[in-house]
């Protein structure tokens, strides 16, 4: 298993957000985590990665078979976790091509790895681009690929994806989804990949592009159901969320 979360229960400002949430993500799996506005699926990210004001109050989460409830995000981020957040905060004085850099794991007077200029380069990013301050005047679609490009420069074994299709035009959609597959290996044979992902999606398009094998559905702060991506997007198509809610309730 890369990912295991045993009831997992998390506070913040002493809100309770997470009310004992059961999640196992083996190598080569892409999960997808489905729920309404406030169920806490940002937080479950957020907590996997390490945020200080996430308190983990019951449970804990291992990942490739440690215990990292209590490691900060620096050392979550160099075993191997990394995201795409929803909305990911400008960073004035820091060039995107520096943070590449870091990310990387070079040195900022080395040059950047041809690689990653070629991932740029195909996700429409030119020199010119790199040099920008991160995410400063970005565009929503700018901000939505710079953050798959970190990623690829990060490479990460386990990748979590905050809406990574929202507000992106259909075009940039099938680019994104095209570096999502290569971040998830998903041109090599299932048991040959080493990675796994977790997306967070309200619609479901991305996964028309990217192919996931379950999805869960996070109720107030509980993973009330796991199955199918396909027909648990369609029965919340046709019922909603309360279509989830009263089939957990019976
Ligand atoms: N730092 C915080 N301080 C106070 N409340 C918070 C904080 N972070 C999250 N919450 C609350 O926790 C609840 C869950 O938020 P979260 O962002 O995890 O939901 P979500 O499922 O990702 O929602 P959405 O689909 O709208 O993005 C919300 O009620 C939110 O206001």
């Amino acid at each position: 298993m890369l990912l295991e979360i045993n009831d997992l229960v998390v506070e913040v400002n002493g809100k309770r957000i997470l009310n004992g949430v059961d999640l196992y993500i083996g190598k080569g799996e892409t999960h997808v985590l489905l729920g309404p506005n406030g169920a806490g699926k940002s937080t479950l990210f957020l907590t996997i990665l390490g945020f200080p004001e996430y308190k983990v109050v019951r449970g804990e989460i291992l990942f490739k078979g440690k215990d990292i409830t209590n490691l900060n995000t620096t050392e979550r981020a160099k075993m191997g976790i990394g995201v795409a957040f929803q909305n990911p905060p400008a960073i004035r004085g820091v060039r995107l091509i520096d943070l590449l850099k870091i990310e990387s794991g070079c040195s900022l007077d080395e040059k950047l790895d041809p690689k990653i200029y070629r991932f740029a380069t195909k996700l429409k990013f030119n020199k010119d681009f790199l040099s920008r301050d991160v995410n400063l005047g970005f565009s929503g679609g700018e901000m939505k690929r710079s953050e798959i490009l970190q990623l690829l420069a990060q490479n990460p074994e386990f990748i979590m994806l905050d809406e990574p299709d929202s507000g992106v035009d259909i075009e940039n959609v099938e680019i994104l989804a095209e570096m999502i597959n290569k971040l998830l290996e998903k041109d090599k044979k299932p048991s040959k990949r080493k990675k796994a992902g977790l997306i967070i999606t309200h619609l479901g398009y991305i996964l028309n592009f990217v192919k996931a094998e379950i999805a869960h559905v996070l109720l107030d702060g509980k993973i009330v159901c796991s199955g199918c991506p396909d027909e648990i997007l369609e029965d919340i198509r046709k019922e909603g969320f309360e279509g989830c809610k009263k089939c957990y309730e019976t």
